[in-house]
């Protein structure tokens, strides 16, 4: 048995009146953010990149549009040093981009850190150290005072060597484990750095108030990220960043309410790679206001791309259902949700519509790359006659009457519960092709000539079954009439030929192909269908009739 009285709440939420950010509804623009998939996504990977990797990884966070990119903790490793030093030496920082490096507020590595920085065009040094209780009880067994000094000193090295080196810095600060830590005292400490670096019109400081461990639910965050937004100092020479990781699960509805509440500053990662449960997932955020109509100013217009890389540089693996970019976060399979997407998406192309809103897919796939025909409607037996009768129309053009879709889902539905598998769109249309499609498997139609008398047509016909032929005449008043009078007459067959409906599709070069649908019905009320196909409409219609005739002799598909 689990025993939840071993846990309470560690978190400290602040007064009720900082709630403001509760009157807002939705982020009306996007923040500045900041990639960390370099450092903390790096620090958390069973074999952190390569230097290769990592040179591959910053050029496709520099594509996405990243001005901001945390590339690596250089105190940690050659790897980590040598890869700053190879961005600085061969100029591969663009003239609008910053690189930031994280450093303990330890003398050693601080120095270290600026070693590997020295040169810089552009450069964010974040220095960091843990407040919360527990750090402080546990860790560092210091006062508060004591760890308040930890951060002051950090902050007057990073000044000091920041003048001495060559290269242009900014700072950072992080009140590590800033969610287990009391806000007056974490308020205080983040004061006494900010004396300490003096932010003005020419030297904004970022403070970053790290969800280290997620501790609460995401409305106490907000409330703190607002308190210490409005009791700053400095404040309009302060970035207020927000770098929430996602023990709870609540990463993504962290940072939106803290961004309401406040905050300037994202730092997160691609897929929300980072430390356990991982960093909040910057592609979710962003997405999110791309769906609220806001631009994102990051682009990820090509998301297949995007997996592909992530997946081969940090061998992680990208979670079928990771929002927006999972291999199913699109896909329907259950039949009422595949009929209203079919019906949605019809009813967006026939009114010509600009904006969204097809039921069950939040943004458009194809905005991010995906398609409608790989992605979207797919086929097992949760599956429904929309759905299928949609794939089969927009994929290969075939547009069967209402009934026949329905007949056709079910035999689609079965072969995919027996043979407990999805049906991919060439196994559908394989199988409406075996049993529908100008079937030659009993009857068939060898000649046929017809004469026409006003209203009248007169068919003579030939028919063949086990290799014997037969002619035949009859009349009608239309050509497909006349074949049926001639068909039930050759058989002795009892029927009604029920539904028949046709339509052109594109066939082979620019000829045009007639699609011909008939329904037969039997007295007790059972229902053949048969489809065919032909440049000729006339044969169309005849293929289509034999076919449904020829189920019904075989007692049906
Ligand atoms: C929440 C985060 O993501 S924080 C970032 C964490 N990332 C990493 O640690 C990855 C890179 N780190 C490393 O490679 C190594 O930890 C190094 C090179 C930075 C330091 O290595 P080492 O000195 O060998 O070890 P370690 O990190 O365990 O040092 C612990 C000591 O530093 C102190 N310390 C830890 N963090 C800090 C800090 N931010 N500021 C000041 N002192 C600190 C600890 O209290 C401890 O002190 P003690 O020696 O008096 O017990
Ligand atoms: C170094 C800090 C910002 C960090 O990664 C964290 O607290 O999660
Ligand atoms: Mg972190």
């Amino acid at each position: 048995m689990m025993d939840a009285s071993k846990y309470k709440v560690g978190y400290f939420p602040v007064s009720k009146e900082y709630n403001k950010w509760v009157e807002k509804d939705h982020i009306e623009k996007a923040p500045i953010w900041c990639s960390v998939d370099m450092r903390d996504g790096n620090q958390s990977l069973v074999i952190p990149m390569s230097l290769e990797e990592k040179l591959e990884y910053y050029k496709v966070l520099l594509q996405v549009g990243f001005k901001e990119i945390e590339v690596g903790f250089p105190a940690a490793s050659e790897t980590e040093y040598e890869f700053l030093r190879t961005l600085i030496d061969n100029n591969m920082i663009p003239e609008d981009v910053t690189v930031q490096v994280l450093t303990q507020c330890r003398e050693h590595i601080i120095r270290k850190t600026f070693d590997a920085c020295k040169g810089a065009p552009s450069a964010i040094i974040h220095f960091y150290n843990s407040v919360s209780v527990a750090q402080r009880e546990q860790v560092f067994k210091k006062s508060k005072e004591e760890i308040k000094k930890i951060a002051v000193d950090g902050a007057k090295l990073v000044k000091k060597l920041a003048a001495e080196y060559e290269g242009n810095f900014r700072f950072e600060y992080s009140p590590e484990s800033f969610t287990g830590t009391e806000p007056e005292y974490a308020l205080e400490v983040c004061n006494a750095v900010l004396d300490v670096l003096e932010p003005s019109e020419t030297n904004n400081v970022i403070i970053n108030l790290p969800v280290t461990v997620e501790m609460s639910m995401p409305h106490v965050y907000a409330s703190q990220v607002e308190y210490m937004s409005e009791n700053l100092k400095y404040r309009e020479f302060v970035t207020l960043s927000l770098h929430p990781h996602n023990d709870r699960g609540t990463g993504v509805a962290d940072t939106e309410l803290a961004l309401l509440a406040g905050a300037d500053r994202v730092e997160g990662t691609l897929f929300g790679n980072g430390e356990r449960t991982g960093n909040v997932d910057i592609i979710t955020l962003a997405m999110n206001m791309y769906s609220h109509g806001v631009d994102p100013k990051l682009d990820f217009s090509d998301m297949p791309y995007l997996v592909d890389e992530y997946e081969k540089c940090t061998r992680m693996h990208v979670y079928e259902r990771a929002p927006y970019a999972g291999a199913l976060v699109f896909a329907a399979f259950s039949g009422s949700h595949q009929d209203a997407i079919a019906k949605g998406m019809k009813y967006r192309a026939k009114n010509k519509l600009h904006q969204w809103n097809v039921p069950y897919i939040p943004i458009d796939p194809k905005d991010i790359g995906r398609t409608y025909d790989a992605d979207v409607i797919r086929v097992n037996s949760q599956s429904g006659k929309g759905g299928i009768g949609y794939l089969l129309e927009q994929t290969y053009g075939y547009n069967l009457p209402p009934k026949m879709r329905e007949h056709f889902s079910y035999l689609c539905k079965d072969i995919s519960d027996h043979e407990h598998k999805e049906l991919k769109p060439d196994e559908v249309l394989n199988i409406f092709e075996e049993n529908y499609l100008n079937l030659t498997n009993g009857v068939t139609v060898t000649d046929f000539e017809f004469m026409r008398d006003k209203d009248n047509v007169k068919i003579g016909i030939t028919f063949a079954k086990d290799g014997e032929e037969t002619e035949m005449e009859a009349e009608g008043n239309g050509s497909l009439n006349a074949i049926n009078n001639a068909l039930r007459a050759y058989t002795g067959a009892e029927y009604t030929l029920q539904v028949f409906t046709q339509h052109s599709m594109q066939g082979q070069g620019s000829q045009s192909v007639a699609a011909s649908y008939i329904g037969l019905e039997k007295e007790d009320g059972s229902m053949f269908w048969g489809a065919g196909t032909d440049t000729d409409v006339v044969k169309a219609n005849t293929k289509a009739l034999l076919s449904a005739y020829n189920n019904m002799i075989k007692g049906g598909n």
